[in-house]
């Protein structure tokens, strides 16, 4: 960084001089009174803005207000770039938002191509104390040098954000965005992406920062209809859920595949692999689509009303005609059996006229709402309950052999066949592929409603019908998907995006590629990608693009021997073993003395508070505040530490349904890394890691 002091100074000059004004900004919208609206309504909703926008202009000291500038060639204009915009007392901007189009050129300006600006700055901050910058000129030595580079010079900045140590949960990454990454984050709101990516290229962060640009850019239309960002658990929404406040966002709701479903049912049961991956088919939309539609009767009785002394009729065959039409419409199944009432309604409203009576539209609906019209109806178009249909169809092997005639083998269908069926379909123990159904089912009867966009990380191991579920929540609205092929760890997992998009009803989605690894060194990948060829072959290990190659030791000590160093590694550390080896690891970790957090376990406690607490050592600290965490491997997904222990990683494959997406979850498990990784084993490594020397 140069030494440049006067310089420095007057960066710091402004820096302070533009806190001041964030400052006044925030008093002038304190000063605001929401009471002095016309009305309570209008009141309220400018009451929840002023606080929306009070929590905006909050300036904590730690975090820096500006972390970039660019000097603008056409009328020597500079511009600081931050998290937020502020304002001198004329309007002028000081500070603009990193997502305003004049900060774009920060990310993906290069010689090549320097898009208007002359150079870019980069500040170098501690603890919100400006420390240093860095230019980097954007003028190419050699305009008429052809094949001149695209990429951006080297930058100690952007370095030391890469490789400094993690602690706690994700940040974000809004100061390093690099220019292939920027290109996805603001992609239009329209386009529904793929982002394929190797371990640790950022696919998450991007999707966060993408989900900050996209309310920035369409504040609207966003906070009206809703963004969501769905993550594989609990924990790892937990490890992501500051990042978007950190950007000023506090309007996207976090939740699981299973948290969206089970509005419909409790998830209480489990079920075996190819049972749930038989759920998850898509095959299953179609049964499920005739079950619903299979209650549509034909009528073969007249429809008889009574209205004062007259009997007015409905004859079978009109109804029938009316049911024609109806299903012709292919409207929603309960919509279906209002538009069947109206119809009934409207032949008898038809007769009625004929005798000279004018009726209005009212008296259309009074009609419609008669007892013989609802008791007709309802005889030949009854309500479908989702839990009641899918109890039968498990319970009632005529109904789902006419449901799945040439849809599902007779062995699908017996796999789906309850062994023990429960009573009624309340006391049913569903599964999450079971709420899965039963939102297909919700959906077959009333549309459910689309919100404006939704981010999916971990993609790859949704089963169609979940990436169904997830598709029909963005049908006006779009998504962008995150994952890798290559860490599919379900069973139903896809192994093609178009099948992906297909699923989701996005065929027109498009894939985009991340290469470049920010959290794997070179020596971590080099071992990693020897899985490869067995479990995606096609697909390529990412680039590190940290510095240093990483330290990686494979040894058979004992766990307690390797843990001897733990309390000496500098930021945080996890410890991976298979899941069920959590217990007797613990009891380990408490022997040798060390404080832990356990991943998943705050999940645990709440949904058993009379459980007894932790033994003695396990942090009660939020779990990513922990500086060592013991981690069943099946939440390590998404996750990352700077150093980790993977403990019998033989262990780690054989827990899972099969050897493929066993060694997909050590893939995962392997590449969790960011300085170190110590693999400690008794059994024999899987074969597919070939020769490697044991310490
Ligand atoms: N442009 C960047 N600048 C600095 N750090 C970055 C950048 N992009 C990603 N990172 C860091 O790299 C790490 C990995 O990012 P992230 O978790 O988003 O990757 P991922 O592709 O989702 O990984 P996985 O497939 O393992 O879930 C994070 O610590 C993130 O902050």
């Amino acid at each position: 960084m140069p030494a440049d002091v006067p310089e420095l100074a007057r960066e710091r000059e402004f820096l302070a001089e533009a806190r001041f004004q964030l400052g006044r900004m925030r008093e002038r919208v304190a000063a605001l009174d929401g009471r002095y609206a016309g009305d309570p309504v209008s009141a309220e909703v400018l009451e929840a803005a002023l606080a929306r926008r009070m929590e905006q202009l909050t300036d904590d000291p730690e975090i820096p207000l500006f972390f970039g500038r660019i000097d603008v060639e056409e009328n020597a204009e500079t511009f600081h770039i931050g998290r937020r915009h502020v304002s001198d007392p004329d309007g002028e901007p000081m500070v603009v938002d990193w997502r305003a189009p004049v900060s774009t050129p920060f990310y993906r300006a290069t010689p090549k191509e320097p898009m208007g600006i002359t150079a870019r700055r980069r500040y170098g901050f501690a603890r919100g104390h400006l420390t240093g910058f860095e230019d980097e000129p954007l003028v190419r030595a050699d305009p008429a040098a052809d094949g001149a580079d695209h990429t951006t010079a080297h930058s100690e900045i952007l370095e030391s954000e890469i490789e400094r140590p993690r602690t706690g949960p994700m940040r974000d990454i809004v100061a390093t965005i690099q220019p292939e990454q920027d290109v996805i984050v603001r992609m239009p709101l329209e386009r529904t992406l793929v982002v394929q990516g190797a371990p640790g290229t950022g696919k998450t962060a991007v999707g966060l920062h993408r989900a900050a640009y996209l309310l920035y850019a369409h504040r609207e239309q966003l906070t009206r209809r809703g963004v969501l960002v769905v993550g594989p658990n609990k924990s790892f929404l937990r490890y992501i859920r500051d990042v978007l406040p950190a950007l000023g966002e506090i309007h996207a709701t976090q939740a699981t595949i299973e948290e969206l479903v089970s509005t419909h049912a409790p998830v209480r049961g489990t079920e075996p692999a190819d049972v749930a991956t038989l759920k998850g088919d898509g095959r299953m939309a179609a049964v499920l689509r005739r079950a619903v539609w299979s209650h549509v009767a034909t009528p073969q009785e007249t429809l008889v009303l009574p209205r004062g002394s007259f009997r007015w009729r409905v004859p079978a065959y009109e109804a029938r005609e009316a049911i024609e039409q109806i299903r012709a419409r292919e409207v929603r199944y309960a919509l279906g059996g209002a538009q069947l009432r109206h119809a009934l309604a409207h032949r008898v409203l038809v007769q009625i006229e004929e005798t000279g009576d004018a009726l209005d539209d009212r008296a259309w609906d009074v009609l419609a709402r008669t007892k013989p019209v609802r008791d007709y109806a309802a005889a030949v178009w009854p309500a479908v309950d989702p839990r009641r249909l899918l109890f039968r169809l498990f319970t009632d092997a005529g109904l789902l052999a006419e449901c799945a005639e040439g849809i599902l083998s007779e062995s699908e269908r017996l796999l789906l066949a309850w062994d023990r069926p429960p009573r009624t379909a309340g006391s049913a123990r569903w599964t999450t592929a079971d709420a899965v159904l039963l939102d297909e089912l919700a959906d077959l009867l009333d549309r459910t409603e689309s919100l404006a966009h939704i981010v999916v990380d971990e993609a790859q191991d949704l089963s169609a019908m979940m990436l169904r579920a997830l598709g029909r929540r963005a049908a006006t609205g779009s998504l962008t998907v995150l994952g890798d092929l290559a860490q599919a760890t379900t069973p139903w997992a896809s192994s093609d995006w178009s099948d992906v998009l297909g699923h989701l009803a996005k065929p027109d989605g498009h894939v985009e590629q991340l290469t470049a690894g920010f959290r794997v060194p070179a020596s971590v990948i080099d071992l990693a990608a020897r899985l490869l060829p067995s479990i995606a072959p096609g697909l390529e290990p990412p680039t590190a693009v940290r510095r240093a190659r990483g330290r990686l030791t494979i040894t058979t000590a004992p766990l307690d021997d390797v843990l001897v160093g733990v309390p000496g590694l500098e930021g945080s550390v996890g410890l991976i073993v298979p899941d069920a080896a959590v217990p007797s690891v613990r009891r380990t970790l408490t022997a040798v003395g060390l404080t832990f957090a356990v991943v998943g376990e705050q999940d645990d406690e709440r949904s058993a508070p009379e459980a007894p607490g932790p033994d003695g050592h396990a942090d009660d600290s939020s779990e990513f505040d922990a500086h060592l965490d013991l981690v069943p491997a099946s939440l390590a997904k998404g996750l990352e530490f700077d150093h980790v222990v993977l403990h019998d990683p033989a262990g780690i494959v054989a827990a899972e349904p099969s050897h493929a997406t066993g060694l997909r979850r050590l893939y995962v498990c392997l590449t969790r890394a960011v300085t170190s990784l110590v693999v400690r084993h008794e059994d024999d490594l899987p074969a597919e890691l070939g020769p490697v020397a044991s310490a």
